[in-house]
């Protein structure tokens, strides 16, 4: 089943002569279960396909649904609520809360979204990330990686339809980087988690179960792994 289907999307800025066109007609499915990374130079429309993905921002023309639901046919408020409970967020900045501890931080999106919290779930994603230990700690007092394995505990706790994630290594070594990407690729398998991830890493996108390159606003190529199975819809 396709999680994410885009047609024909375009995004422009500005009007006339200066018209910037950030997307230029990207069509992509991405299936249930994937972990696909981004690749492309500086300014070729990466960062505002996954904006476009999440609904942070409205199309110019074309339609992306995310889990069969037309997300620019919503309101405002909808929308709202669409990103609350079906897109998980990470960053490059972690973007954690400091004065919560790492499982308040977790539970967070849950807790604003009034939601139930499934403690079996949460605390199989905690141990995947290697987190138990850490729970009761704030995040100043963890390491880079850590602090970024936190995040995607907080993505991963709603049970997001899709998992977006820009630069996501941005700000690790590339030791941790690593480490982060496996544990990545382990929670898109285990969960059954589907990960649009941004980066500009070759070696990083390697990780990812298929590389979509983009250009100039467009899609230049977006083939599967060697060895790895990607259903086409
Ligand atoms: N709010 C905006 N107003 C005007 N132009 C914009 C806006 N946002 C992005 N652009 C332009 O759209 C194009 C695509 O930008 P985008 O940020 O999506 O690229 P990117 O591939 O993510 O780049 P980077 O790797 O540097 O983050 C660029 O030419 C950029 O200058």
């Amino acid at each position: 089943m396709s999680i994410i289907r885009i047609e024909n999307l375009k995004k422009y800025y500005g009007k006339g002569a200066t018209t910037v066109k950030a997307l230029d007609g990207v069509s992509l499915t991405v299936e249930k279960g994937e972990f696909v990374a981004i690749v492309g130079t500086s300014g070729s429309g990466k960062s505002t396909l996954l904006h476009m993905l999440g609904g942070l921002d409205r199309a110019t023309e074309g339609k992306v649904y995310v889990d069969g639901h037309d997300i620019f046919a919503m309101k405002d408020d909808k929308l709202t609520i669409f990103r609350r409970r079906s897109v998980g967020f990470v960053f490059q900045s972690y973007n954690l809360l400091p004065i919560l501890n790492v499982l308040e931080n977790i539970i967070l999106p849950i807790e604003l979204d009034g939601g139930k919290i499934d403690q079996a779930y949460l605390d199989k994603v905690i141990h995947t990330l290697g987190l138990q230990e850490k729970v009761h700690n704030l995040p100043a007092n963890l390491s880079g990686g850590q602090q970024q394995r936190v995040a995607i505990a907080r993505a991963l706790a709603t049970k997001p339809s899709i998992i977006l994630a820009d630069e996501p290594t941005g700000n690790l070594d590339s030791k941790t980087s690593q480490e982060v990407l496996i544990l990545m690729k382990q929670m898109s398998e285990k969960f059954n988690q589907t990960i649009v991830m941004i980066t500009h890493n070759e070696q990083i996108a390697q990780t990812a179960d298929r590389i979509i390159r983009m250009e100039d606003g467009t899609i230049v190529s977006c083939n599967a792994q060697a060895g790895r199975e990607v259903t086409p819809s």
